[in-house]
């Protein structure tokens, strides 16, 4: 199993935090097996922690067909896997984890089918109380988002980066921070100490492909310094 790995090491420490890193989530819908070259390619453009499959509206059988097909090329690039929405069907294929909303399912019962070192990770919004509740529920990772406009899921939400800071101070459980994020205004969020940033479009729509929509992103993730 591939970890969703924030590089604390054994020193939790913020002021030596390690850099923030790259959460590619797919597009919604993806055609087979051009999809597959796009993944080669976005892992090729540079360094990635986490890829997660978000298909919509497509039925079970499909999104197991799209699983056996990508889940070796995470491995090969040691990229972690996580599904979205379904740890079931997360289980049935094997991934490093998978990603749950608000309505997507208790974590302990994702913990039951996937196992100890499965990644868990819960979307939180804007929402303090929904991130402390989550991690007491067992969650790997909280999700906050969107912090920018985007196209690929509308959302009421809108938290800004303090969030990210106040987290950091709190818990040692990694944070993501989700929604419009492009290199052009992901700094403000690396600053606040998100361990992760996700993205779709960034990544998926680049003008150049995926593998520089990937390297767009080197410049901004930073050092790690704090
Ligand atoms: C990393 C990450 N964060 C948030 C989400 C959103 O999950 P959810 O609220 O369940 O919405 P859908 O993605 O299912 O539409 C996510 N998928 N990944
Ligand atoms: C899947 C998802 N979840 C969000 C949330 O706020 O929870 S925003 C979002 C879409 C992220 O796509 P893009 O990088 O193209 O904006
Ligand atoms: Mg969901």
């Amino acid at each position: 199993m591939i970890p969703l790995d924030p590089g604390f090491g054994d020193r939790f420490d913020r002021q030596f935090r390690p850099a923030c890193q790259l959460y590619v989530v797919s597009p919604p819908a993806i055609v087979l097996p051009d999809f597959v070259e796009a993944l080669k390619a976005a892992l090729g453009g540079g360094p990635v922690a986490a890829f997660q499959l978000r298909l919509k509206d497509v039925s079970d059988d499909e999104v197991l067909r799209a699983a056996e097909a990508l889940l070796p090329i995470c491995n090969d690039h040691e990229v972690a896997f996580l599904l979205n929405d379904r740890a079931d069907l997360a289980a049935k294929i094997g991934a490093d984890g998978v990603h749950l909303g608000q309505s997507d399912g208790a974590i302990a019962e994702a913990r039951a089918l996937l196992g100890r070192d499965a990644q868990i990770g819960r979307t939180c919004h804007d929402s303090r109380h929904l991130a402390m509740e989550a991690g007491e529920e067992g969650a790997d990772y909280v999700a906050f988002g969107a912090f920018y406009e985007t196209t690929t899921k509308p959302s009421q939400y809108r938290p800004g980066p303090e969030i990210l800071s106040w987290w950091t101070v709190l818990s040692q459980l990694p944070c993501v921070a989700i929604g419009g994020i492009t290199p052009d205004n992901a700094a403000p969020i690396v600053a606040a100490g998100a361990d992760f940033i996700a993205v779709v479009n960034a990544v998926w729509k680049h003008p150049n492909g995926p593998a520089s929509g990937v390297a767009s992103f080197a410049s901004v993730l930073g050092d790690g310094t704090a």
